[in-house]
């Protein structure tokens, strides 16, 4: 493994049918408490990167080189040459992944909490179905679902999109997993709920240490979330970096291109090639921020946390209204920035 904190290590990874290449060298780290996006076209290779380190690959497609955890698992294990059963262990445990389409991922004819509770016992990761029992009340709680114990009798069509989605989460987080891997998993949701459940995702990861390998089109919500961010075109990793250097100063022609097209607005208010973007306010030039400063979320839509100590953001919750981004704030006046 490249370093202590590696969670997870991809090097040389190419996975392709009997014909047809599909990825080719893709070789990437995230750490502990890392969160990382991965961006790129349709068809570019995102959901293949994801599916061959979590042994989800279909029939017919074939991977190799070499994919470490270093969570749960010798990290002397290439996950590649892992058997089915270990790594059913694996998934679920050392690390789970959150669809796009909640309702695919759970099972119709099944109730939420049972399916939260199973993941558990399965894993062992609870003494007994009493304790599961009890845990799930609690995971449903953490994932902000109101009144969780009657919740958890309720089968997914019950819910909304919103909700199950929780419930997936929930189901993800369920074994405190050193890797979570998100594709797209706000997509589907009604853009009233999307900042919330992303807002629940991260606090999720934050709350366990873990790593994260966020699959999204959106580029504002790579810069959200994300600290690093990959962009793959054509089954390859073409740039790498902080989001907020790769964001502003893109170097590869197809990263110019997506940001370019993209709603991400300027420094100085221009769409595309944007030094960061604004959800909504003006935004400083990368770098006028804090040092350490880890303010995450959108504190519109959610709480949300500086660590940072004062002098200019004081600890705790931030005002409604502000804007926040990877690593840097902006008050929507304009104020705070800090040269
Ligand atoms: N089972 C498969 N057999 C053959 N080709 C496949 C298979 N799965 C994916 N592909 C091809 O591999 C390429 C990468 O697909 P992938 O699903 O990783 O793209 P993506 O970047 O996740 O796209 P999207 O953003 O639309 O989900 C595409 O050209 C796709 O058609």
């Amino acid at each position: 493994m490249s370093g202590d904190r590696t969670v997870l290590d991809v090097t040389g990874l190419s996975v392709g049918t009997r014909h047809t290449p599909l990825l080719h060298d893709v070789t990437f780290s995230i750490e502990r408490g890392e969160r990382v996006g991965l961006i790129g076209e349709s068809g570019s290779g995102k959901s293949l990167t994801a599916l061959a380190v979590m042994g989800l690959l279909s029939e017919g497609l074939t991977a190799t080189g070499d994919v470490r955890l270093s969570a749960r698992t010798p990290a002397t294990r290439n996950l590649l040459e892992v058997g089915e059963r270990e790594m059913a262990r694996l998934r679920g445990d050392g690390m789970s992944m959150v669809f796009q389409e909640p309702m695919t991922a759970l099972n119709p004819t099944m109730k939420v909490g049972d399916q939260v509770a199973e993941v558990m016992l399965l894993h062992r990761t609870q003494p007994s179905r009493a304790a599961a029992r009890r845990r799930v009340v609690e995971l449903l709680e953490r994932v902000d679902l109101p009144d969780a114990e009657h919740l958890a009798r309720s089968y997914p069509h019950e819910l909304s999109g919103g909700q199950r989605q929780r419930v997936v989460l929930a189901i993800a987080l369920a074994n405190d997993p050193a890797l979570l891997i998100c594709d797209e998993p706000t997509t589907a949701l009604d853009v009233t709920v999307q900042a919330t459940v992303l807002d629940l995702v991260v606090r999720g990861v934050e709350a366990r240490d873990a790593a994260m390998l966020f699959i999204t089109h959106d580029l504002g919500v790579v810069a959200t979330v994300c600290e690093r961010v990959l962009v793959m075109y054509g089954g390859r990793i073409v740039e790498a970096g902080p989001v907020a250097e790769v964001f502003s100063d893109p170097r590869h022609r197809y990263t110019q291109g997506l940001i370019g097209a993209s709603d991400l607005v300027g420094a100085e208010g221009r769409r595309g090639r944007a030094a960061l973007p604004t959800i909504p306010g003006s935004v400083p030039p990368a770098g006028r921020f804090p040092d350490g400063c880890v303010f995450r979320t959108r504190c519109a839509h959610a709480t949300a946390r500086c660590e940072t100590p004062p002098p200019w953001f004081p600890r705790g919750d931030h005002p409604a209204g502000e804007t926040a981004y990877g690593h840097a704030c902006v008050h929507p006046a304009g104020e705070g920035q800090r040269g």
